[in-house]
């Protein structure tokens, strides 16, 4: 494996423009590799990008305050009836810091939409464009670790049908400075229940994720930086060899905003390659559909239980 990030450990793996554009040859092997070990013994890794130059890094954060800066009545006009998951969140009582914006889809329309409803008169071409931008990079990078990670268990020939039914749904987030009596939790511990997130979260830390040993630690992300983290889909579709990343956020005592971007992957039908299925590994999850899921935990609400998974489609 390559460095580990000082601050926590979790693995850095490089993934630069020369690596991505051969797609092949022994060097891109040994990262598919590299991705998928520390997908398996961490449920996350910490990619060092080029594509968020400071420039970038100031535009994201103007993007932001003029999203966040709005009033409430205003973030409420995005709402998704039908995907309680999306849309406009805040003001919760066991999460009193954050405030998030949802989408679905990465497609300009997604965040023109967004646009249209906060600043309906003049609109906001530099906020389109802004999170935009940052969305590409991250789906694009997405797919390439999912391929990587398919290469990587030498399922290559299944991946372009995967690869078809995959959509995301996105997500900017808030989060304040606590109070000095308040909480410091911006986010409560949960896993994704999607195949694969990938996260931005700009200059101020905060994510947190739970090791193998329990321990919690500080991703301590640089601002030019992203983390994958394995969600419940990958968990059943690796037969558990991946575990979905166990994460919360909190905020310390930076004293600063904290600006964080999603974009959370998710397969329609989740199904274990059958070349991941032998004695030594029998089947853990049987597949299943992805909406159907969503909906069976949107039963128990915010706490999203590491186990919920095995409740709803797990071999016994
Ligand atoms: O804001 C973050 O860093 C984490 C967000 C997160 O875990 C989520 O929305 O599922
Ligand atoms: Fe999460």
């Amino acid at each position: 494996m390559g460095h580990f990030s000082p601050a926590s450990g979790i693995p850095v793996v490089e993934l630069g423009e020369k690596i991505i554009s051969a797609r092949s040859g022994s060097d891109w092997a040994s990262k598919c590799d590299e991705v998928r070990r520390a997908l398996e013994e961490y449920g996350c890794f910490i990619v060092e990008s080029d594509k968020i130059s400071t420039e970038f890094g100031d535009k994201i954060v103007k993007a932001y305050q003029d999203l966040f800066d709005l009033p409430v009545e205003t973030k409420r006009r995005n709402s998704y009836p039908s995907e309680p998951f999306l849309g406009y969140f805040g003001q919760h009582p066991k999460v009193p810091l954050h405030e998030s914006v949802g989408m679905q889809g990465t497609a300009f329309e997604a965040v023109q939409r967004v646009a249209d409803l906060m600043w309906p008169d003049q609109g906001n071409v530099e906020f389109c464009e802004t999170i935009y931008s940052l969305m590409k990079s991250m789906e694009d990078i997405s797919y390439i670790v999912c391929r990587m990670v398919f290469e990587s268990y030498n399922v290559t020939g299944l991946y372009e049908a995967c690869h078809a039914q995959m959509n995301h749904a996105t997500r900017l987030m808030k989060y304040r400075v606590p109070e000095p009596d308040e909480t410091d939790l911006g986010l409560t511990p949960h896993v994704d229940t999607n195949f694969i997130t990938v996260l931005y979260q700009g200059q101020t830390n905060g994510l947190e994720v739970q090791k193998k040993t329990g321990e919690w630690v500080t991703a301590g992300l640089s601002p030019s930086s992203f983390v994958f983290m394995a969600g419940e889909g990958l968990m059943a579709w690796s037969n558990g060899r991946i575990s979905a990343s166990h994460h919360q956020v909190t905020m310390g005592n930076t004293g600063k905003t904290r600006y964080s971007f999603a974009v959370f992957t998710s397969i329609k039908w989740t199904e274990t390659p059958e070349e991941l299925v032998d004695e030594d590994h029998p089947l853990k999850y049987k597949a299943y559909d992805h909406d159907e899921y969503m909906r069976y935990i949107s039963k128990t609400g915010l706490e999203k239980d590491p186990l919920s998974l095995k409740a709803f489609c797990g071999v016994n």
